[in-house]
């Protein structure tokens, strides 16, 4: 269905929820012209709602109750509704993380297809759940709007099939135990971004760094995905704030063998004691690392970056060499001193920093010499606004 076949007409705006690992994303559209956008942050923590744009006169509420994302994204509807934002809502894009082997395009999010969908929640447990608790509340409490998924996956689908694969018997990848691929709503956005600065150079060899709550790297030729360094769920790759990333999986089976430990104490392992929180002891937040001086919190920060090191050797090799590399999402966009970090050990890709452009956030980085280098805003909203409103056409 397309909804050009239902939808009330095409002035309606587009409400977008982007809920990630740490934070939930929002913004609202009229057609192509955002009308505000905001981030709820440290959901579970502290929250804060932060307003990047919004219209004169709208004002964030004083508190905000938001244990998880599903009530964060609840009370960001009831300020919005008493605000009166949502009075001519079309359609509410919804950010899916896993849409596995059978949704690489936007969808209309019908009974059927959340049914599908919720069969992927073990594979991205911090992520997908939510995401449909909320694709759910949303249905119930606004009837008349159209529910619609853009997934995370979908960039990647279109990679060689050699790095989809991982080496296990073909019996098991061929019912989908596959490399799928995270970020990919920003890898979209920033491959866009890249077209439109670099031009026609924009067909060369790039590795994008997109770096959050949730951490990958995505090497890319001519703008498409080639290799990414999470795989079948989100924990692969990267350390990120409290995921460790590849890890032997020989450790898993000693955990379980000699310690006793079961999925469930194993799934807390890898997705929410490991990472920065579990190196550092302290926090998983790079904000409160970067200004420690304990050992442990810098040693964190060591391993965060020794280990994109190691993947962007990986990804050259794929590439067979590198002409752009980008900085993006929370710890990419605003922390100078990890990207300092990371270029400085590149010299023998002939990356060249020029640490008075990092201090200013760029956008470029480089001193005109060797890869092009960037610190691009992701916007992953901006994506998913686009892509619903290819579904209208
Ligand atoms: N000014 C900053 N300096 C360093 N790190 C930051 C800064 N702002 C945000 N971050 C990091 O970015 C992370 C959030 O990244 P983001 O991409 O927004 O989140 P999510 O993965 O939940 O979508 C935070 O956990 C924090 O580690
Ligand atoms: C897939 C993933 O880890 O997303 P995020 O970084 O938004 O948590
Ligand atoms: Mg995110």
């Amino acid at each position: 269905m397309t909804l050009s076949e239902s939808g009330p007409g095409p002035c309606g705006a587009r409400l977008i929820l982007n809920g990630g690992s740490s934070t939930l994303k929002f913004a609202l559209y009229q057609g192509e012209a955002r009308r505000l956008r905001g981030t709820l942050e440290r959901i579970g923590g502290a929250p804060r709602l932060h307003l990047g744009e919004a219209p004169a006169g709208l004002v964030p509420p004083a508190t905000i109750e938001a244990p998880d994302t599903p009530a964060a994204a609840g009370a960001l509807l009831d300020w919005l509704e008493s605000s009166g934002e949502l009075a001519h809502l079309e359609a509410i894009v919804h950010r899916i993380v896993h849409g596995g082997r059978d949704f690489a395009a936007p969808v209309v999010l019908d009974q059927a297809t959340l049914s599908r969908l919720e069969t992927l929640s073990p594979l991205a447990p911090l992520h997908q759940p939510q995401a449909l608790a909320v694709v759910r509340a949303c249905r119930e409490r606004l009837p008349g709007t159209h529910q619609i998924g853009c997934f995370d996956t979908a960039f990647h689908r279109r990679q060689p099939r050699l790095h989809q694969l991982f080496g296990l018997p073909r019996a098991l990848s061929d019912e989908g135990i596959l490399r799928y691929g995270f970020h990919g709503l920003s890898y979209a956005y920033i491959a866009r971004r890249l077209r439109a600065l670099e031009g026609d150079e924009a067909g060369g060899r790039a590795i994008v760094a997109h770096l959050g709550q949730g951490a990958s790297l995505c090497a890319m030729h001519r703008g498409e995905s080639r290799a990414t360094t999470m795989g079948f769920t989100a924990l692969d790759g990267l350390m990120m704030g409290r995921r460790c990333g590849a890890l032997d999986p020989g450790v898993l089976l000693y955990l379980q063998q000699q310690r006793g430990w079961d999925a469930a104490r194993i799934e807390r392992l890898l997705y929410q004691e490991s990472g920065l929180l579990g190196v550092s002891g302290h926090s998983d937040d790079m904000r409160d690392l970067l200004a420690s001086h304990e050992p442990a919190c810098q040693e964190a920060v060591d391993l965060f970056v020794h280990r994109i090191l190691r993947e962007i050797g990986a990804l050259v090799a794929v590439l067979g060499g590198l002409d752009t590399l980008v900085f993006t999402a929370g710890i990419g966009e605003h922390a100078a001193p990890v990207r300092q970090r990371v270029c400085d050990q590149l010299g023998w890709l002939g990356v060249e920093l020029d640490p008075r452009r990092n201090a200013e956030q760029g956008p470029r980085l480089d001193r005109g010499r060797g890869p092009r280098l960037w610190v691009l805003a992701t916007d992953e909203e901006a994506e998913m606004n686009q892509a619903a409103a290819l579904l209208k056409a």
